[in-house]
C-alpha cells in the first residue's frame, strides 16, 4: 500500500529554516495527525510533498516517487491545501470537469464526488460565491476525484461550523477505514484527539514526536498525587536527584520523577501511612503543551504555551 515517506527533509527560506531535518512515514489504514503550533512547518512540508516547493535537503516521496514523477498523480494522491484556490467564476461542476479532463479521469467521477461531498444541489453555482464550508467540500471533492490511495489535508476544519467539522472528521475516519493513507494537519490537539490514530508532532520545523495517539500521554514526566498525615517525613524519604515534590494543600504532595509503585514501597519501608496514591493522567492538551512549549514561534506575553 502507498505511503508518504519524508527523509531528512529541510526547507529554508533565506535565513529562516521552516523545516529542519524531518523524517517520518505516513502509513495506510489510519489517520495520521500532523500537529504543531502555528509556523511549525506543516504547510511547508505539505507543499514540498506536492512538489510546490523544492526541498533544500532531503526527500519527500509518495508511493515511492516524488509527486511530480508520479505517472498519474491524481490517481495516487489527492490534497487540499487552500480551499479558495478555485477560479471564482467557474461552477463547482465545471471546475471538477476541467480537473478530470486534464488528468485523464472519466467525467462520471465528477458527479460521484459531488454527491460524496454533498454538493450535488449547488454543482451549477459559481465557486466564487461559495461559503468557506462549501469551498472546503469542493476542495475535498477535487482531492477525491482520482480515487487516490493517499490523501492529505491542510487544516481542513479551520473556519468551519460544527456540522462541517463533524462531516470532515467522519470523512477522514471513513477514508482511513477504506485502507487509504490519510495525513491531516492541525494546530489543535483537541481536534487531533478526535480524529487521529497516529501523531507526528512538529515544532519550529523539527520532529518532536511520532507515535500512536495514546503514547503522547506517556511522553514526558508523569506526576503522582500522594496524601499522607506526615508529609515532611515522606518528603525526606523521597527526595533524590531527578525527583521533584510540590506541596500544595495540607498533607498533599505532587511527586514527579517516581512512579506510584516506587513511592508506595519507599513509604512502606519507612512505616509512613499513605491515605492516597494516585497517578495523575495528563490531558492530551497538557501533553501537547509540554511537547511544544520550547518551540512555539509566536507566544504572547504571559502565554503558557
Ligand atoms: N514562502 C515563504 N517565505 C519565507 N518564509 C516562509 C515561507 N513559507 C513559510 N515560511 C516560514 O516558514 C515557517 C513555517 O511556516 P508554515 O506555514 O509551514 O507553518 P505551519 O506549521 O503550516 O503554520 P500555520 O499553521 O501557521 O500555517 C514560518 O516561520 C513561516 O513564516
Amino acid at each position: 500500500m502507498a505511503t508518504i515517506e519524508i527523509r531528512g527533509l529541510t526547507k529554508r527560506f533565506g535565513a529562516r529554516t521552516a523545516v529542519d531535518d524531518l523524517t517520518f512515514t505516513v502509513r495506510p489504514g489510519q489517520v495520521t495527525g500532523f500537529l504543531g503550533p502555528n509556523g511549525a512547518g506543516k504547510t511547508t512540508t505539505m507543499r514540498v510533498i506536492l512538489g510546490l516547493d523544492a526541498p533544500t535537503a532531503g526527500t519527500a516521496t509518495v508511493d515511492g516517487h516524488r509527486y511530480r514523477d508520479l505517472p498519474q498523480p491524481m490517481r495516487t494522491m489527492g490534497a487540499l491545501l487552500d480551499a479558495r484556490a478555485v477560479h471564482p467564476s467557474r461552477t463547482a461542476r465545471s471546475h471538477l470537469r476541467c480537473l478530470a479532463r486534464s488528468n485523464g479521469l472519466p467525467d462520471a467521477r465528477v458527479d460521484e464526488v459531488l454527491a460524496d461531498v454533498g454538493l450535488t444541489d449547488v454543482a451549477g453555482q459559481r465557486a466564487g460565491r461559495f461559503s468557506l464550508g462549501m469551498s472546503q467540500r469542493l476542495g475535498i471533492a477535487a482531492a477525491l476525484l482520482g480515487d487516490p490511495a493517499v490523501l492529505m489535508f491542510d487544516e481542513p476544519v479551520n473556519g468551519l461550523d460544527t456540522e462541517g467539522i463533524r462531516w470532515i472528521r467522519a470523512l477522514m475516519r471513513r477514508l482511513a477505514a477504506e485502507g487509504r493513507t490519510v495525513l491531516v494537519s492541525s494546530h489543535l490537539m483537541s481536534e487531533m484527539a478526535l480524529t487521529a490514530d497516529h501523531l507526528v508532532v512538529v515544532g519550529r520545523g523539527r520532529l518532536l514526536a511520532d507515535c500512536p495517539l495514546p503514547d503522547v500521554l506517556t511522553q514526558g514526566d508523569r506526576t503522582v498525587l500522594v496524601r499522607t498525615p506526615t508529609p515532611s517525613d515522606l518528603i525526606a524519604r523521597l527526595s533524590a536527584d531527578g525527583v521533584t515534590i510540590r506541596s500544595d494543600a495540607a498533607g498533599e504532595l505532587l511527586v514527579t520523577g517516581l512512579d506510584s509503585e516506587d513511592i508506595g514501597h519507599i513509604a512502606a519501608a519507612a512505616g509512613i501511612v499513605l491515605t492516597e496514591l494516585t497517578p495523575q493522567r495528563a490531558s492530551l492538551e497538557d501533553a501537547f503543551t509540554a511537547l511544544t512549549s520550547d518551540s512555539v514561534e509566536f507566544a504572547g506575553a504571559g502565554s503558557e504555551s
